[in-house]
């Protein structure tokens, strides 16, 4: 194991940002964390980082204190929202960050594996918005580290640019490395993670890979064009709902796909275009976090 959280938690005055949470992470993953604004992803990644101390728990990376230079020394991170130094070239940026490890990758390397050779001798201020986050990366990975915490690393940049920087990570990862990402994009929490936490309200809320944090929303959905009114299919064992697009195309949200094709047929139903979709997962986590969060209005509201 690269690191543990174990029942940590981290309040700002009365706000508990992190109330009793745990989590693992494992050697050659690359875990994708997941939840609502506010839900405690950056807390979580400060006391993994040692940028934060727990105020109660215990967090470890590398089996020792993040706050232990030997740990660190093994992390690359890219904290949201970090700038460059402006009057800085990116060579002298990147040669002034490797000098801090015993074996980091040669800086023509780094800058050419980004797409930043051409830069070398421009002054980082220079950099587009998009240069700046490729080049926040590129620094990351510079010293070839065992576990990368990336904040939200691709806010911002256009599609070309984050499947660049995509396939830089799975490279790193690919060598061996460990990848602990958050992201607002799904697609990208998608792309790059072999296993999704969710968080809300400081605490995990769901934990399996894509495909299981998908399952643990029942949901499908079934489409197809017919001539009957949506309201008809509401009353459709296991059905959710049923609406039809201004296209003509109703689509029932249901728990069981299966019962709900099984059920027009046997209803004799003129359908065409049937199309059958799982959950996306963007639909199991706006579908987890409001669940939780109800459940918590709940027992505000009765506390009994
Ligand atoms: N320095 C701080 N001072 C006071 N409150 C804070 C501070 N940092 C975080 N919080 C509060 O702690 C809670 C968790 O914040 P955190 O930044 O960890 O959430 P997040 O999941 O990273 O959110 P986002 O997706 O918006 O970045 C929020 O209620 C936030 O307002």
């Amino acid at each position: 194991m690269l690191a543990s959280v174990v029942n940590a938690t981290k309040s700002f005055g009365n706000t508990a940002a992190l109330s009793g949470i745990n989590l693992d992470i494992h050697a050659g993953e690359a875990l994708g964390l997941l939840g609502p604004n506010g839900a405690g992803k950056s807390t979580l990644i400060s006391l993994l980082t040692g940028l934060r101390r727990a105020d109660s728990g215990t967090v470890e990376l590398f089996g020792r204190s993040p706050l232990d230079p030997k740990a660190r020394l093994q992390l690359g991170t890219t904290p949201q929202a970090t700038s460059v130094p402006q009057t800085l070239k990116l060579r002298e940026t990147v040669d002034f960050v490797a000098a801090h490890y015993p074996d980091p990758v040669p800086t023509a390397e780094l800058l050419a594996d980004f797409g930043l050779s051409d830069m070398a001798e421009k002054q980082c201020g220079a950099l587009s918005g998009g240069q700046q986050r490729r080049l926040l990366v590129a620094l990351a990975l510079v010293g070839r580290p065992r576990l990368v915490v990336l904040d939200e690393p691709t806010t911002g940049l256009d599609v070309d640019a984050r499947e660049t920087l995509w396939q830089r990570l799975e490279e790193y990862r690919r060598g061996g490395g460990t990848l602990l990402i958050t992201s607002h994009y799904l697609e990208e929490i998608q792309a790059l993670a072999s296993r999704v936490v969710v968080i809300d309200r400081g605490t995990v809320i769901a934990d399996g890979s894509v495909d299981e944090i998908r399952s643990h929303v029942a949901i499908s959905k079934v489409s197809f064009k017919s001539q009957l009114p949506a309201s008809f299919f509401e009353s459709f064992p296991q059905a959710v709902s049923a609406a039809t697009s201004a296209k003509g195309i109703t689509t029932v949200v249901t728990q069981d796909a299966d019962a709900t094709v099984r059920q027009l047929v046997r209803d004799g139903v003129e359908f065409s275009g049937l199309e059958v979709h799982a959950a996306s997962l963007e639909e199991a986590f706006l579908a987890l976090t409001r669940h939780s969060s109800e459940a918590a209005t709940e027992t505000a509201k009765d506390p009994a």
